[in-house]
């Protein structure tokens, strides 16, 4: 079978899009490619019904408001304990501040210009914000897996390996995944583990799944069912500085009913989701995910290959976006905080549920580096 690697069509694809690097590309290989199907550079609506039928639904705009992206990624990071001394948060207050257009919190809109400088400093801070190796292990990293790698310690005394010490702490750069929830996905040995001291995953996250699959299924006319026991959260993080960090074409089927959806939330910088079919042999569609859209997959499509062959630099004027169209479905995550980031006078609910702005300022100069993706599913 000489042209067996040739009708990988995934592959095909996957290797096509690596190259691209901006939304100007992804429109230039929509109308030159005879190998990629893109959706969303603005022809999209047969392709998106054709997803439909499968059981795959793309909400546009679904986190529409730049302070609620913005509060689920200050969420998503909380456990790690990652906030910059008082220092680098002065200095990223210096960047965001100077010449923003500031409301009271002078949080939502970052000029170009400031995002660059943004960016730029963040890049410095997440350098040396340090995750230190002996947290409790209430959130499983990609560092956890690196560690089970090292040593015990009697061995390295042995060996006398440096090279081999194990670190006390890693930077914020190198975070690549953390598993939010009761369950820690493995990814080398495919499987789910249960986290022993886990914290459950946070309410918003249940409540923003749950919301994104009642509107999938008026896309993909899913029979109505019980709500979902969304448990865990895959959080991808893809750095813009670091242009190996895609994800491979992959199947979810490790979970315990795959008749469940996975739903997932894009944050920061745009990316290329790859959606395929059964078989590598299917010819895949290139789907253009931005900050706050949100892809579901249900149905035949649930069991489909997908990855992220490439993320894309920061379009517009901001990671975040407020840039729906007036039919989007739209979903208010933190109804509580108003659009600087404010907590509504009179409000009595849970007030640590809720990010502090001090987080979401990181938050925001974070999402200037990086795409950040929430996978939230039910693994058991
Ligand atoms: O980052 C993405 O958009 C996809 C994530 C994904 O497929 C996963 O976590 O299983
Ligand atoms: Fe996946």
């Amino acid at each position: 079978m000489a042209d067996a690697p040739q009708s990988d069509l995934y592959r095909r694809a996957e290797k096509e899009l690596r190259n691209v690097k901006s939304i100007e590309e992804l429109y230039k290989l929509d109308e030159s490619s005879s190998v990629t199907r893109v959706i969303g550079c603005g022809h999209d609506d047969n392709l998106s019904a054709l997803l439909a039928e499968d059981g795959a639904a793309i909400l546009r705009n679904f986190v529409q408001r730049s302070i609620d992206q913005l509060a689920i990624c200050a969420l998503a990071l909380r456990p790690l304990n990652v906030l910059p001394t008082d220092d680098a948060l002065s200095r990223l207050r210096t960047v965001s501040c100077k010449d923003t257009h500031t409301d009271a919190c002078g949080l939502p809109a970052i000029r170009p210009q400031v995002q660059k400088k943004l960016s730029k400093c963040m890049e410095e801070i997440k350098s040396s914000s340090k995750i230190l190796a002996d947290s409790p292990v209430t959130v499983q990293t990609n560092f956890s897996s690196e560690l089970a790698s090292y040593p015990s310690d009697d061995r390295i005394s042995c060996s006398q390996s440096k090279k081999r010490k194990r670190p006390e702490s890693f930077p914020l750069s190198r975070l690549r995944y953390l598993n939010l929830g009761e369950w820690n996905y493995n990814w080398g040995d495919r499987r789910y583990e249960k986290v022993p001291h886990a914290i459950a995953l946070a309410d918003r996250f249940v409540e923003v799944a749950r919301r994104a699959h009642e509107l999938a299924k008026e896309q993909t006319g899913e029979a109505a069912s019980r709500p979902v026991n969304f448990d865990m959260a895959i959080c991808n993080l893809y750095h813009l500085q670091r242009p190996s960090d895609r994800l491979g074409g992959h199947r979810d089927d490790v979970e315990e009913d795959l008749s469940l959806p996975l739903v997932t939330i894009s944050l920061g910088a745009p990316g290329v989701f790859l959606l395929g079919g059964e078989s590598r042999q299917d010819a895949p569609t290139a789907i253009l995910l931005r900050a706050g859209d949100c892809m579901v997959m249900s149905g035949r499509s649930r069991k489909y290959f997908h990855g992220v062959p490439t993320v894309l630099s920061l379009d517009g004027n901001s990671a975040c976006q407020m840039n729906g169209n007036p039919g989007d479905k739209v979903c208010c995550v933190f109804p509580e905080l108003d659009d600087g980031g404010c907590l509504a006078k009179g409000f009595t609910g849970d007030k640590s549920t809720i990010p502090s702005l001090d987080e979401m300022e990181f938050a925001q100069a974070f999402l200037t580096t990086v795409r950040m993706n929430l996978s939230i599913r039910q693994v058991a």
